[in-house]
């Protein structure tokens, strides 16, 4: 059987770790050989401007980087330059152990996040780091990047992973009720408070719990959660038991929490006390290569099941895949699958049943504007943004919510419509009149 081989660059491994890697069924690779699994690059001697070119030499299989502990600051560059992740040198049997364990993970199919672009697969990594730990994740990432998916597949990997993963979007329940979701209540506490109710802290002891859009959290609570968080322990509204808590907490963001606390609308504090593993999540124009695995993904997952003929996609359909922006990243590409599954007339998806081919009927853009694909892409977008409120009638809820968005990113792309010269309410009467 072929065992995984290591090689090493610039580096020997002491003799023990060779032993004890020789003895878990890996082998060291020589000269010859056909392509390592994992090749480890002594770093310690480059300068931070050789890092990229050293690296790129050699990308096959998992390439991990070796850096003198002076040389911390260099491991984002040495992952952006192709590097899996990184590890302190000495090498140390438990660090690269745990390296290690962490990429056979990686190669263990999980089948619920796709990823294919570097970006992503690095990401990935760190979360596999991440869920080896017991700090506070942020996530942060634009709406619709999966920053959900990502909390639950840290969890799924952690040693939390048979407990709870309870997640609440902050932004979505009421500021007046937010408090008692999540803390709780005892019966009388407030008016309607019919019976003793665990809060969602509660839910996730000894689990994971997600706070979505902590941006959007009153500042009140953000007080009684730094509270929370510092002792371990949370009471009832209304109630005089401290409950010991056991939770780790991943919150995630679509906006920019530094900015929020200069602005003063988010706890400095807090801020420093989530921001331990920031992980952030690029949006899907970003990282192209994900685009055209996601949109298989889906239509594995909304296609008929049991097909006896699946679908696929036209290569045209293809192109007009990969040539949109996705301002609604992945949650707008997963709608767009589903849509053309309806509107689908034969076995391969055309460009045009995607909804994102559209009738050019807006005035052009002003010349101005000089850049022709930027315009014309623009165009595309606003276009997309008519075709689906007009197949909500106009609501800017649904609307806001089908186009991966939320209703004031919405309110602030007709602005700019409308600046533009678009008359979009006018636009909307028509095809009310039209229909
Ligand atoms: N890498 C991925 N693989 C498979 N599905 C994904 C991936 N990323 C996102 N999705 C899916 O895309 C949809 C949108 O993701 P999600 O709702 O988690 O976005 P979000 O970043 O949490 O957005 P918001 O900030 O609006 O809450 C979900 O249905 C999610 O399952």
């Amino acid at each position: 059987m072929n065992s995984l081989s290591i090689r090493t660059l610039g580096i020997e491994l002491p003799d023990d770790i060779q032993q004890q890697l020789l003895s878990a069924g890996f082998s060291l690779w020589q000269q010859g050989n056909c392509q390592p699994w994992l090749t480890l690059v002594n770093l310690s001697q480059c300068e931070p401007n050789e890092v990229a070119a050293q690296l790129t030499e050699y990308q096959a299989g998992n390439l991990v980087a070796l850096l003198a502990p002076e040389q911390s600051e260099l491991a984002a560059a040495a992952m952006q330059a192709g590097a899996q992740d990184y590890l302190l040198l000495p090498v140390i049997g438990e660090s690269l152990f745990a390296l290690v364990n962490r990429l056979r993970r990686l190669e263990q199919p999980d089948t619920s996040l796709v990823v294919a672009a570097a970006v992503s697969r690095q990401l990935l990594m760190l979360a596999h780091r991440a869920a080896a730990t017991e700090a506070s994740v942020l996530l942060c990432g634009e709406s619709g990047t999966g920053k959900e998916p990502l909390a639950h597949y840290i969890h799924r990997h952690s040693s939390r992973a048979n407990n709870a993963f309870v997640a609440i979007n902050c932004a979505a329940i009421p500021e007046s009720m937010l408090e008692s979701v999540l803390f709780g209540h005892v019966k009388g506490a407030f008016t309607g408070a019919l019976s003793d109710k665990a809060g969602k802290f509660e839910q996730a002891n000894g689990g994971t719990l997600l706070l979505d859009e902590i941006g959007e959290m009153p500042l009140l609570l953000q007080a009684k959660l730094l509270r929370v968080l510092q002792e371990r322990e949370v009471e009832r509204l209304g109630g005089n038991q401290l409950i010991p808590l056991n939770i780790r907490l991943i919150a995630s963001t679509n906006k920019d929490l530094r900015k929020a606390v200069e602005m003063g609308a988010f706890r400095e504090d807090l801020f420093y006390r989530l921001d331990v593993l920031p992980l952030t999540i690029a949006p899907l124009r970003e990282r192209k290569a994900d685009i055209l695995p996601l949109a298989e993904h889906f239509l594995c997952v909304y296609d008929t099941p049991g097909s006896a003929a699946p679908c696929y996609f036209s290569e045209p359909a293809k192109q007009l895949l990969m040539a949109h922006d996705w301002p609604g990243n992945v949650r707008e590409l997963e709608n767009c699958i589903q849509r053309a599954l309806v509107m689908r007339r034969g076995q391969a998806i055309q460009a045009a049943e995607l909804g994102l081919a559209v009738e050019l009927l807006m005035s052009p853009e002003p010349a101005d504007t000089g850049d022709g694909l930027k315009a014309s892409k623009r165009q595309a977008e606003f276009q997309y943004i008519v075709d689906i409120l007009k197949r909500f009638n106009g609501n800017r809820n649904k609307s806001a919510d089908a186009l991966g968005m939320t209703t004031r990113a919405l309110r602030y792309k007709l602005a700019q419509m409308r600046e533009s010269g678009i008359d979009v309410d006018q636009l909307l009467q028509r095809a009310g009149q039209a229909a």
